[in-house]
């Protein structure tokens, strides 16, 4: 098939050689599963604007040979009863030539899935190795480090090829990335972001405030004629930068040496130099090294421990288990920093309106505190684990005090590399690209680059599956003490994983949090529904209270519940547990006109992005999509549609249940949308617009965002299938972090999965949405994943092989 440009795709004549995890309907041939084999590289099928240009990055080792030799050609060899010019079929065994046991759901409209030919050339290898599924300078300690480039793929016109016959590239044949690159690529439609005005940030010592520079603030100096006031030398500033880089917040490894009174007073010195709100140096510190105090603050937090414990989702739960989070009894001296708002009295400057400046203060004292006693060579651990009046009440400090932090100071076997949270995995360091806006919140760019739009920078950071990591687990599952191809489909979710987090054994996926985005759709006005719209809001709230059937499905798989009003028409309160970020209260109907702006599909589009960004930074090893939203299956439809080439009739179902002749009203409203916009597949953003969702295109941000962040997205039902659809048209390699959870009972969500090649891994009939379809194949895909580290080698287990 030509490209827009006339010349030739590589692999586009192979029909649809689906990515990891797929499987592609094609008459004649059952089952179906899905490919691992390495395939060319081709360029991406991504709008140009979404890439910069790509830099010549001298460290890059070039690509290197071939996947291993039985990666590709075995399957072609050894795939039983195929036509003499027939390809394997996608997912066929490396190793055995099988298929995985498990037949396939068919299609309802009768269609048989059947495999496609896969593109067997031989993949050049991913040359780096850095083994960090998470993009924060995987090569470098320092999360700050100036980062890779968009990938070098050539950009190519997806006009040129709307319906996305699915070459899609599954194994990186490039190099290993810094995801943390800012993508300095143009607005995906090149349209301005809207601008908000921040003020200045306020100087928490107010005028003059700071003790060392009492006097009042010279008028500026004539630059032109004084030079500036000097900064450090190069040594005096990199040891400062240093002992921020290297200050540790200690659990482990600490030393009973006592603390001599000189050092101890050098660091209480450095803590009451500390900025203060109107210079009110709010702070007190009480300095504790009796046994039997220690004793009773240890029991204190051994109980809030215990309570902690007790909320988390299981998941959660079975690492902190492993967690020590205090050192109360280990440490020779525990240090209290208190905050007294009332000092300096009712006119204290910089508090009248933040009376919190008063504890803010506090805080500084301590970061000086422990900055200083690293310099020391001391270990601080920060314990938060204590009810504060229960503290006060037992260290018996006036009432009218405010305890800002418990600090365990010692000295210290050794200070580790990384914070010890990131070690243990609990959580990972979030770039400094993440955070820095330029004159407006969402304008991301560090100093001296142009901002970048966050979802080209994401889709810039999309990779293929890694054919190094891929091979070794086909290798790895050769050795494994079963007969070859024994866990069927597990083999190639396990491979997918290993593909994706460029690890073998891949990481447990575990802990994992289904992310719930609720919104409300204008299109309810049409009669499409026999559900009011105020119950998406009402089962938001039951969401959040605990009450519905995700909650249950969450609890027993031990996953974490995360809801986000992406949309919903309501005003909802604030709760734990749910994210507002509300873009606009409900489409609006797609019948008389657009549903959403493009602006407005962009900033769902991030939110779902930045909930990726924050559940994995929080730790979690996998994401789930849920949704809420009554009426959407109209507008999952509708995308199905398009996306799919199908008739409305064959794609639009009963969603929350509906009798005939509103079923009828559904389809015609499909079809009215679809008459009155005629949109383009090419133009995911515009179809989004269109006729989208605001969950949908937010899930659509989640599965890019997955991706970039190299973490399986375990896909839920029909809407999550139509995310997937507009993702795919975005970027194709989004589909190498996809794994379909479950098919629905929607005729729609089967022509979603037909058309992207996924197979299902559960398929109860289960019409519900909210995430419970993908809960239900979380312990699926976790029990691949362990498998792959746990189950003895034939050599291991002295079990001969046949
Ligand atoms: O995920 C599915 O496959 C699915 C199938 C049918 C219904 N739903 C849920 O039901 C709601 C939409 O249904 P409806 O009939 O109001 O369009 C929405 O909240 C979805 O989560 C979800
Ligand atoms: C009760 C109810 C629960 C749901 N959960 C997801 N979609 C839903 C729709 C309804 C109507």
């Amino acid at each position: 098939m030509p490209d827009a440009d006339g010349s030739a795709q590589p692999f586009v004549e192979v029909q649809e050689a689906p990515p990891i995890g797929q499987f592609v309907p094609v008459d004649g041939l059952v089952p179906t599963t899905p490919h691992l084999a390495p395939t060319p590289p081709r360029p991406l099928s991504v709008p140009p604007e979404y890439f910069a240009p790509e830099p010549v990055d001298e460290t890059r080792t070039p690509a290197a040979g071939p996947v291993p030799a039985d990666v590709a050609p075995e399957q072609a060899d050894t795939t039983p009863g195929a036509e003499p010019e027939a390809q394997p079929a996608p997912g066929t065994h490396p190793e055995t030539g099988q298929q995985p046991a498990a037949t396939v759901p068919a299609p309802r409209d009768g269609a048989r899935p059947t495999a496609a030919p896969a593109g067997t050339a031989p993949a050049p290898v991913d040359a780096a190795e850095d083994g960090t599924a998470f993009p924060s300078a995987p090569e470098t300690t320092d999360p700050d480090e100036p980062m890779h480039a968009p990938h070098p793929a050539g950009p190519t016109d997806p006009a040129s090829h709307p319906e996305q016959p699915a070459p899609v590239v599954l194994v990186d044949a490039d190099e290993a990335e810094d995801l943390s690159a800012p993508a300095a690529a143009a607005d995906v439609d090149g349209s301005p972001q809207p601008l908000l005005l921040m003020e200045d940030p306020e100087d928490p010592e107010g005028p003059g405030g700071d003790p060392g520079l009492a006097e009042p603030l010279a008028p500026a100096a004539d630059t032109s004629v004084e030079p500036p006031a000097p900064g450090y030398a190069d040594a005096e500033r990199e040891a400062v930068l240093r002992v921020m880089r290297e200050r540790r917040d200690i659990r482990n490894g600490f030393r009973s040496d006592p603390i001599p009174h000189e050092v101890l007073l050098r660091v209480l010195e450095a803590a009451h130099t500390a900025p203060s709100v109107g210079h009110s140096q709010p702070w007190d510190f009480v300095v504790i090294r009796s046994a039997e105090t220690r004793g009773t603050m240890h029991e204190l937090a051994r109980r809030q421990r215990e309570a902690y414990a007790k909320s988390l989702p299981k998941g959660r739960a079975k690492q902190f288990k492993e967690l020590k989070i205090e050192a109360i009894l280990d440490t020779p001296v525990n240090i209290v920093v208190t905050a007294d708002p009332t000092r300096g009295g009712r006119h204290t400057l910089g508090r009248h309106t933040q009376p919190q400046m008063a504890p803010y203060s506090s805080a500084l004292a301590v970061e000086n505190l422990w900055l200083a006693a690293r310099a020391e060579g001391l270990g601080v651990g920060w314990v938060s684990f204590f009810d504060e009046r229960e503290m006060v009440r037992a260290l018996g400090l006036p009432e009218h005090l405010e305890v800002v932090a418990y600090l365990c100071v010692g000295y210290v076997d050794e200070f580790p590399e990384e914070p010890e949270l990131m070690q243990a995995g609990w959580s990972k360091r979030r770039p400094l690209s993440w955070v820095v806006h330029e004159e407006t919140y969402g304008r991301r760019a560090l100093p001296g680059e142009d901002p970048h739009d966050l979802l080209a920078e994401t889709v810039g950071n999309i990779r293929p599956l890694d054919a190094k990591a891929l091979g070794e687990a086909w290798e790895r599952q050769k050795r494994m003490t079963k007969p070859a191809g024994a866990l069927g489909m597990l083999e190639i979710i396990s491979a997918q994983l290993s593909g994706l987090s460029r690890m073998c054994p891949p990481p447990i996926p575990e802990p994992a949090a289904v992310a719930i985005f609720a919104g409300d759709h204008g299109v309810h006005a049409q009669g499409v529904t026999s559900w009011p719209q105020e119950v998406t809001a009402q089962m938001v709230a039951n969401f959040l209270g605990g009450g519905a059937v995700c909650n249950a499905f969450a609890n027993q798989v031990g996953a974490e519940v995360c809801v986000i009003d992406v949309g919903v028409a309501g005003e909802l309160p604030a709760t734990p547990g749910l994210l507002p970020r509300k873009i606009r209260a409900g489409t609006a109907d797609m019948t008389t006109g657009p549903a959403l702006t493009r602006e407005e599909v962009k900033a769902a589009i991030e939110v779902g992005i930045e909930t990726a960004r924050d559940l994995v930074a929080a730790g979690n090893k996998a994401l789930l999509t849920g949704e809420m939203g009554i009426a959407n299956t109209t507008a999952s439809a509708a995308l199905i549609s398009v996306y799919t080439d199908t008739d409305p009739a064959d794609v639009t179902g009963r969603g929350t249940g509906i009798n005939d002749e509103m079923h009828a009203r559904k389809v015609e409203v499909v079809r009215r949308a679809l008459d009155l916009h005629q949109p383009d597949p090419a133009d995911p953003i515009g179809v989004l617009a269109a006729i989208g969702g605001l969950e949908h295109a937010a899930m659509v941000g989640l599965l890019l965002g997955g991706a970039s962040l190299r973490t399986p997205v375990i896909l839920d039902g029909v809407s999550a299938g139509a995310a997937a659809l507009v993702a795919r048209a975005i970027a194709p390699e989004v589909l190498a972090a996809c794994i379909a959870g479950h098919r629905s009972a929607e005729p729609g969500h089967v022509a979603a999965l037909n058309k992207l090649g996924l197979r299902p891994l559960v398929d109860l009939d289960l019409r519900l949405g909210e995430g419970t379809g993908a809960l239900l194949a979380l312990p699926v895909v976790q029990s691949a994943a362990r498998a792959m580290h746990e189950v003895a080698t034939f050599d291991s287990a002295g079990v001969t092989e046949k």
